[in-house]
C-alpha cells in the first residue's frame, strides 16, 4: 500500500464535512441486507498476509491515523484535569522531535477529542486555540436506556454546551426484536435533535448478536440521517472487530451507490495497537477507497491507540522502543 499523501492535512485544508439526510425508510431495503459469515472470515483473513507496510509508507500511515483519532475517556473517574491532558494531547499528539526527524511540517491534531457530556464545556475551553472538534457521548450512553425525552435533552445540553459532534447509542432492543421502524424513528429525532453537530450512530456491535443485524442497523441508522456509523461505545463484552467493520464498510458502499451520499466509519473499542491501526486503514482503503481515509470520513475511537502509535514512531525514527508509560494520555 503506498503511502498517504498529505498524510494529515492541518484541520483547515479537510475535506468539507459532508452532511448526510433523512431519507425516507425502506423497509424491502433492510430485508434485503445479508452477511456471509464464511465469505467475511475468508476476506479477513487475508488481509494482514496480502498487505505489508514498511517503514517510511507506515509511518505516513500512522500520522494519518493519528490524524483520524478521537482521543477518547470515558471513565467513570474522568476529571476535569484529565480532560485538559487530553485536548493538551489532541493538539500536539506526536513529540515535535519525532515529527522533525521524519521531516513531517503539516500541523498535525487528532480529528476530535471525545469525552461525556459533563466535560464537553472543559474540552470546548481547553481547544479553544485549536480547531479540533469536541465530540460528545450522549443518550445515556453507553446502555442508551434512558427516557428517550432526556436522551433528546441531553443531545441538545451537549450542542449548547459546544460538541460539534454527538455520539448518540441506539436501542438495542429496537434491533434484537427487529422494529426497524422505532429505530428509524429514534434516530430520525437523535439527528434533528443534533441541528449542526454531525452524529455518530453507536451500533453497539457486540450486543446486536449476527452480522445480518449489524447490516440492517447500518442501513436504518443511515436512512435516518447518520453523519458516521459507529461500531461499539467501548463498554460492551466485544467491541471494534474487522469481520463487523466489512459488514459495515460494505452498507456504506451500497448505501453511497443508492443514494450518492458519504456517511463516515468509526470503529471504537479495542482499537489500541498500531497494527490494529494499520489493519483498519487497509480494509478502509480497499473497500471504500481513498476517500474515506479522511478525518471527515473516519475516525479511529480510541483511548490507548496513539500511545501505541507514538511509540513505534519513536522506533521508527531512533530505532528503540521506549515504555508504554512514557507516552501518558491524559
Ligand atoms: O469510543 C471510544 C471507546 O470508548 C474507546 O474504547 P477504548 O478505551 O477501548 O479505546
Amino acid at each position: 500500500m503506498s503511502p498517504p499523501k498529505n498524510s494529515a492535512a492541518p484541520t483547515e485544508q479537510r475535506q468539507p464535512f459532508a452532511r448526510n439526510e433523512i431519507m425516507p425508510l425502506d423497509l424491502a431495503l433492510v430485508a434485503a441486507q445479508r452477511a456471509n459469515l464464511s465469505a467475511i472470515e475468508r476476506r479477513i483473513a487475508s488481509l494482514p498476509g496480502r498487505r505489508s507496510v514498511k517503514k517510511e509508507a507506515q509511518a505516513a500511515w500512522l500520522l494519518k491515523a493519528v490524524s483520524c483519532i478521537d482521543l477518547t475517556t470515558l471513565n467513570g473517574d474522568d476529571t476535569p484535569e484529565r480532560v485538559r491532558r487530553l485536548c493538551a494531547k489532541a493538539a500536539q499528539p506526536v513529540r515535535q522531535d519525532l515529527l522533525n526527524a521524519m521531516g513531517f511540517t503539516l500541523p498535525l491534531t487528532t480529528g476530535a477529542v471525545c469525552v461525556y457530556h459533563r466535560y464537553v464545556s472543559t474540552a470546548v475551553d481547553a481547544l479553544a486555540h485549536t480547531l479540533i472538534p469536541v465530540a460528545a457521548v450522549s443518550t445515556g450512553f453507553p446502555a442508551g436506556l434512558s427516557p428517550h425525552e432526556l436522551k433528546l435533552q441531553e443531545i441538545a445540553a451537549s450542542v449548547a454546551a459546544g460538541a460539534r459532534e454527538i455520539d448518540i447509542v441506539i436501542t438495542r432492543e429496537h434491533v434484537l426484536t427487529g422494529n426497524w421502524t422505532a429505530l428509524y424513528q429514534e434516530m430520525c429525532e437523535y439527528r434533528q435533535a443534533c441541528g449542526e453537530a454531525h452524529v455518530k450512530a453507536i451500533l453497539a456491535t457486540g450486543d446486536i448478536r449476527t452480522l445480518r443485524n449489524v447490516a440492517k442497523a447500518s442501513m436504518v441508522c443511515m436512512m435516518a440521517g447518520a453523519d458516521f456509523i459507529k461500531t461499539s461505545t467501548g463498554k460492551e463484552g466485544v467491541n471494534a472487530t474487522l469481520p463487523v467493520s466489512l459488514v459495515m464498510l460494505r452498507a456504506i458502499r451500497t448505501f453511497h451507490e443508492l443514494t450518492g451520499k458519504h456517511v463516515g466509519y468509526k470503529p471504537a473499542g479495542g482499537v489500541s495497537t498500531a497494527k490494529d491501526a494499520l489493519n483498519y486503514l487497509i480494509l478502509v482503503n480497499e473497500e471504500l477507497g481513498r476517500r474515506w481515509l479522511e478525518p471527515d470520513l473516519f475516525r479511529f475511537g480510541a483511548s490507548s491507540l496513539l500511545a501505541d502509535i507514538e511509540r513505534q514512531l519513536e522506533h521508527f525514527v531512533t530505532g528503540r522502543y521506549s515504555a508504554t508509560n512514557r507516552h501518558p494520555m491524559g
